[in-house]
C-alpha cells in the first residue's frame, strides 16, 4: 500500500503505546496513584511535571458489558460521534483522511476557565491486534491519537494555546457463551478497556487548576463515553 510519510511513526508509536496499556499498573511502588473509582473503572494518575506544567500521565481501567472492543474503538475513532460523546468539544475538523483507519484532526476544546483556550492536531489510527496471549480468544482492538504538525494550523498562531498529547485506548473482547449452547446476545460479552494518556498543556497553567480539571473532566469523559456505546449499540447486531 502507499506510504504515506506518517505511516513510519504511526507503526512506531501503536506498538509503543499498546505495550505501555498492557502493563499492569503494578505494586503502588509504580508512582500509579489511584484518584477516581466508579464501580468497575478505576482511574490512575502519575504526578509528573515537564518545565514546572502538569503532564500528569493517566491510566484509566473499565469493565463494560453488552459492547465488544471493536464497537468501542469504532465509537471513539469514528468523526460522525464524537460531538455526541466529547463534551468539551467546540469545535473538530478532519484535516485528512490518510487511509481508511487513519485520520488526521483539527480540535479546539471549550475553554476551561482560568486557562486559556486549548487545541490539538493529531493523528489517529485504529488497528485490530492478534491476541497473543489467547490463540482463539477474540482479537483486541486498539485507537492510538498522537499530536503531529500541520502546515496549515500552525501552533499558537491564533487565540489557541496548542496542546501534545498521546492516547491509547485498548480494549479487549470477553465472551462467556452461555452452558445451554443458545446464541450469543449482548449478556454474554464484556469488554476490558484500557485508557491511557499523556498531555501536555502546551502554555503554562497553574497545576492546581489542571489537575483539578482532570480530576473532574476525565471520569466523565470515560462514564459518558462508554454509556454512549452501550446505548448506540444495545439493539443493533454485536460487531466483533
Ligand atoms: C488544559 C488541558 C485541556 C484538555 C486537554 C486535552 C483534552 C483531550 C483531548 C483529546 C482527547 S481524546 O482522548 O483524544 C478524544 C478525542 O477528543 C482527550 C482529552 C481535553 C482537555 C480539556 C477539556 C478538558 C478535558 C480533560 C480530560 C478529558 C476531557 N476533557
Amino acid at each position: 500500500a502507499f506510504q504515506h510519510r506518517l505511516w513510519p511513526e504511526i507503526e512506531k508509536t501503536v506498538k509503543q503505546q499498546v505495550a505501555m496499556a498492557r502493563m499492569g499498573i503494578g505494586d503502588c511502588g509504580s508512582g500509579w496513584q489511584l484518584f477516581a473509582e466508579d464501580g468497575e473503572m478505576k482511574m490512575y494518575r502519575r504526578e509528573e511535571e515537564v518545565d514546572g506544567m502538569v503532564v500528569d500521565p493517566l491510566k484509566a481501567v473499565h469493565v463494560v458489558k453488552g459492547i465488544t472492543g471493536h464497537e468501542v474503538c469504532h465509537y471513539f475513532f469514528s468523526p460522525q460521534y464524537r460531538y455526541d460523546w466529547e463534551t468539551t468539544l467546540e469545535q473538530m475538523t478532519v484535516l485528512e483522511t490518510i487511509s481508511d483507519d487513519t485520520l488526521m484532526f483539527h480540535q479546539i476544546h471549550k475553554r476551561i476557565w482560568p486557562a486559556s483556550q486549548r487545541d490539538v492536531v493529531f493523528w489517529s489510527h485504529m488497528r485490530k491486534l492478534p491476541n497473543d496471549q489467547d490463540r482463539d480468544g477474540p482479537d483486541i482492538w486498539t485507537v492510538v491519537n498522537n499530536s503531529t504538525e500541520d502546515p496549515d494550523h500552525p501552533a499558537n498562531a491564533g487565540k489557541c494555546v496548542r496542546i501534545f498529547l498521546t492516547v491509547c485506548l485498548l480494549c479487549q473482547t470477553r465472551v462467556i457463551p452461555p452452558k445451554d449452547g443458545t446464541p450469543l446476545s449482548r449478556d454474554n460479552i464484556s469488554c476490558k478497556i484500557t485508557y491511557c494518556s499523556v498531555v501536555n498543556p502546551g502554555g503554562w497553567a497553574p497545576a492546581s487548576v489542571l489537575r483539578a480539571v482532570y480530576k473532574r473532566e476525565y471520569p466523565k469523559f470515560l462514564k459518558r463515553f462508554t454509556a454512549y456505546v452501550k446505548n448506540q449499540t444495545k439493539s443493533k447486531p454485536i460487531m466483533y
